[in-house]
């Protein structure tokens, strides 16, 4: 199966990467400036699962793709989608799955009307990873969680010719059969996370230290009122599951988001806050999420400004 991976970044890279240290048909899609640190530093993973300096992985830029992939996956920010799409545009054929990793919904409704509904899969990712020195890829924690599947939850042939290839035993993957829902439930994380981390511009286990736990309690409250309205509310073990590690003493978690802040690199403010406020019926009120979005959109001014 030949794989295409669009952006070598901290997902792109380290999934792409692990499954090109497995011998899978992997291909970067990047743009100049990754290309040349590709070159230079090469591919590099520190992970506390093992580290993998793989040298100059296979890439091209878009204007040297000249046939058609069987597996695109998508790992830009919300914020490069539509330029994403335009530089894979030629990677698409009709046979083409694309598999997209990138936090949120919306990204959905954008590739199915690009690449028509039926190419696209559902994805998230658990998996607290960032860009170092070099464009090094940081690891930064055990989890590396890749939940996939096809979005009606059809059993589909291609579904198993991708469970397949993804299937390596460096990687934590799994294939659902209930991807949406997983998706909305990897949303409400993510935002409840994003919001307090970025509010509070700290930890987990320091809002937890001084008394904040509460917080985390509310903000996902709003989150899951928005998405039950919806129609997708937590399943009652998941919303557990959520619930205590957003009030867990002494985490270290914190949202991909205030990484990006505190580097000083856009954020994905409209994709992750804006787009869920948007789906909010009349009567809910989401007063931290409120603030949560004023106070990303006062740090995009600011770095717009800046
Ligand atoms: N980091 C994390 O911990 C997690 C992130 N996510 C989600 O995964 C998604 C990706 O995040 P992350 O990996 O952190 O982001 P990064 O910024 O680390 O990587 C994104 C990469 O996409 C590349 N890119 C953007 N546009 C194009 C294009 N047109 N052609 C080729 N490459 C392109 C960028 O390239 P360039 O270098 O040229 O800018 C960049 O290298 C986001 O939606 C995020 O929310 C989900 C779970 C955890
Ligand atoms: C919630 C988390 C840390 C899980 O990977 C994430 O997706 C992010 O910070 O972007």
């Amino acid at each position: 199966m030949r794989i295409l991976v669009v952006g070598a970044g901290a997902l792109g890279g380290y999934y792409g990467g692990r499954l090109l240290a497995a011998g899978r048909d992997v291909t970067f899609l990047v743009r100049p400036r990754r290309a040349a640190e590709l070159v230079r530093h090469g591919l590099v993973i520190r992970s506390p699962l093992g580290d993998a300096d793989l040298g100059t992985p296979p890439h091209l830029l878009s204007e040297a793709i000249d046939t058609p992939y069987d597996l695109i996956v998508l790992a830009c920010k919300g914020y490069d989608l539509d330029g994403a799409i335009r530089s894979m545009l030629p990677a698409v054929g009709p046979q083409t799955a694309v598999l997209p990793l990138l936090n949120g919904m919306h990204h959905l409704d954008v590739l199915r009307a690009a690449f028509g509904p039926a190419a696209v899969l559902g994805g998230l990712c658990v998996i607290p990873a960032t860009l170092g020195e070099g464009g090094a890829i940081l690891h930064l924690a055990p989890p590396q969680t890749l939940v996939w599947g096809e979005l009606d939850g059809a059993a589909t042939a291609r579904a198993d010719a991708i469970a397949a290839a993804l299937s390596i035993p460096t990687l934590d993957v799994r294939r659902s059969d209930a991807i949406v829902q997983e998706m909305w439930e990897k949303w409400m994380l993510l935002a409840t996370l994003a919001a307090v981390t970025c509010l509070m511009q700290g930890t987990i286990g320091e809002i937890v230290a001084v008394g904040g736990a509460d917080l985390s309690r509310r903000a996902l409250a709003e989150c899951e009122a928005i998405a039950g309205a919806c129609g997708h509310p937590p399943r009652p073990a998941v919303h557990d599951r959520m619930l205590a590690a957003l009030t867990e003493p002494g985490s270290t978690a914190h949202a991909s988001m205030l990484r990006d802040m505190r580097k000083g690199v856009a954020a994905e403010v409209e994709h992750v806050l804006a787009d869920l406020l948007r789906r909010r019926p009349d009567g809910i009120a989401t007063p931290i999420l409120d603030l949560a979005l004023l106070r990303g959109r006062v740090y995009e001014l600011q770095r717009a400004g800046a």
